[in-house]
């Protein structure tokens, strides 16, 4: 437990510092190979639970704490350790000694007592203070005010659902590659390996419980792949036909990318502006037997990577706020702020017009976001739509919701979708 109270720490305290989570536990996992799986879990467990919770430990830690200048890895720390007191199943004692021990090493060790003090402190008064985290107006959602005003405003009827699901355990879905075998056929060889799982549009599966993926049968032929049931409408939305040629344009790690050529023969260029991010869809495709044109490029100038012949169908999955999936990124609540939607919003307008340009007269461009801010996605539409009179929204399917807005609950996470046709 002392590595996994130490390395949580380390990394929440990355995190509460603006640093990226997935790039701070990467950077840890490099820096301790010696980490066995199972205590990789563990530290990516206790990390990702404490952030999700922080709301609530943060309120507590600025009622027990006498000096608000505290060393912030000691305050990282005595994060972990409350989110293990109040919410994990670690025997107390051991949660308090490790982490008198991890403080030990931190900074010369001056806040052991102040830990060890802080922690036991806590656990006299637990029930009392987190009934009344529970109850205060700010903490109770784990998320920032603003983010919570934003969720009022925007889904008067679904905001507490929203905040809700965004601090649960994701679900785990998988895609199956109807190239290599069956929906019906891959349950079977799930089950038959021990797994259940419920069947979900087309070709989704959804997992009774997340398993490591060498774990799925086929994984590593390409049998199947790790796909949230909600991004999985983007591909067949796009109605692609064999011999299409189709531009998948900010594709890695290539989810989608991997949908749109199991659904038919396409010449498909893959572009992203990440060279490390687009190595990723090589090899994601090269796992399902499938191949497209790869190419690092920026979706907004296009003169760098287009060679002039237009797409009949392009898929604009543009970088956005990601609030859709922030049970899957927890740090995002604490990194984003209100400032940058602006920036995203100018990013989001320059591919999407520039996009347009590269798609036929008679074709379709999928717009995407995994956000749940109205500003990225519906307000945004409008606004080319206004500007673009050859451009006609599509309606969606019955399943999905009109405006396009799928919000994160049990089923899947939070995405959005505008369908454009070009007349
Ligand atoms: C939401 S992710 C795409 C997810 C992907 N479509 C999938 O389903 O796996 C957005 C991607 O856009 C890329 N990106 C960001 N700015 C870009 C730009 N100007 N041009 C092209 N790609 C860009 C990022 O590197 C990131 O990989």
């Amino acid at each position: 437990m002392f590595l996994t109270q130490s390395l949580a720490g380390e990394a929440v305290a990355a995190v509460l510092a603006g640093r990226n989570l997935t790039d701070t536990m990467g950077r840890q996992r490099h820096a301790h190979p010696e980490l066995e799986p199972r205590q990789r879990a563990a530290i990516q467990d206790v990390t990702y639970s404490t952030l999700r919770r922080y709301g609530e430990i943060d309120f507590i830690l600025t009622k027990l704490l006498n000096r608000p200048d505290t060393d912030p890895a000691v305050r990282a720390l005595l994060a972990v350790a409350i989110y293990q007191l109040a919410w994990d199943r670690a025997a107390p004692y051991a949660v308090v000694d490790h982490a008198v021990n991890v403080a030990s090493q931190l900074n010369g060790g001056f806040a052991k007592g102040m830990v060890n003090g802080l922690l036991r402190n806590f656990l006299r008064h637990k029930d009392a203070l987190l009934a009344e985290a529970a109850q205060d107006g700010k903490a109770r959602w784990n998320h920032p005010t603003w983010w919570v005003t934003a969720m009022r405003e925007a889904y008067p009827a679904a905001w507490k659902a929203v905040l809700h699901a965004n601090n649960q355990h994701p679900p785990m879905s998988l895609r199956v590659n109807v190239r290599k075998t069956g929906r019906d056929d891959y349950l079977a060889q799930l089950q038959a390996a021990g797994m259940s799982g419920e069947a979900f549009g087309t070709v989704g599966i959804r997992l009774q419980q997340p398993v490591p993926v060498d774990k799925l049968p086929g994984f590593f032929d390409g049998y199947c792949s790790v796909q949230d049931i909600g991004a999985q409408w983007a591909a067949p939305l796009l109605d692609v036909a064999d011999g299409m040629r189709v531009l998948d344009a900010c594709c890695a790690p290539g989810g989608k990318t991997g949908h749109l050529l199991e659904l038919a023969e396409l010449e498909l260029t893959a572009l992203d502006l990440d060279r490390g991010r687009l190595k990723r869809v090589g090899d994601n495709l090269a796992r399902l037997g499938l191949q497209a044109d790869l190419r690092v490029g920026d979706a907004s100038q296009p003169a760098g990577w287009w060679d002039g012949q237009a797409f009949d169908r392009i898929l604009a999955d543009v970088p956005c706020s990601a609030s859709g999936v922030a049970r899957r990124h927890p740090d995002i609540k604490w990194l984003r702020r209100p400032d940058d939607f602006a920036q995203f919003a100018t990013q989001q307008s320059a591919m999407l017009a520039a996009l347009w340009g590269c798609l036929k007269a008679g074709g379709r461009l999928l717009y995407v976001t995994c956000s749940v801010f109205p500003q990225e996605n519906q307000q945004h539409v409008a606004e080319f739509l206004r500007r673009h009179p050859d451009a006609r929204q599509l309606p969606l399917p019955a399943a999905l919701p009109v405006n396009g807005q799928l919000l994160p609950n049990d089923q899947h996470d939070g995405f959005f979708y505008a369908l454009l046709a070009k007349d």
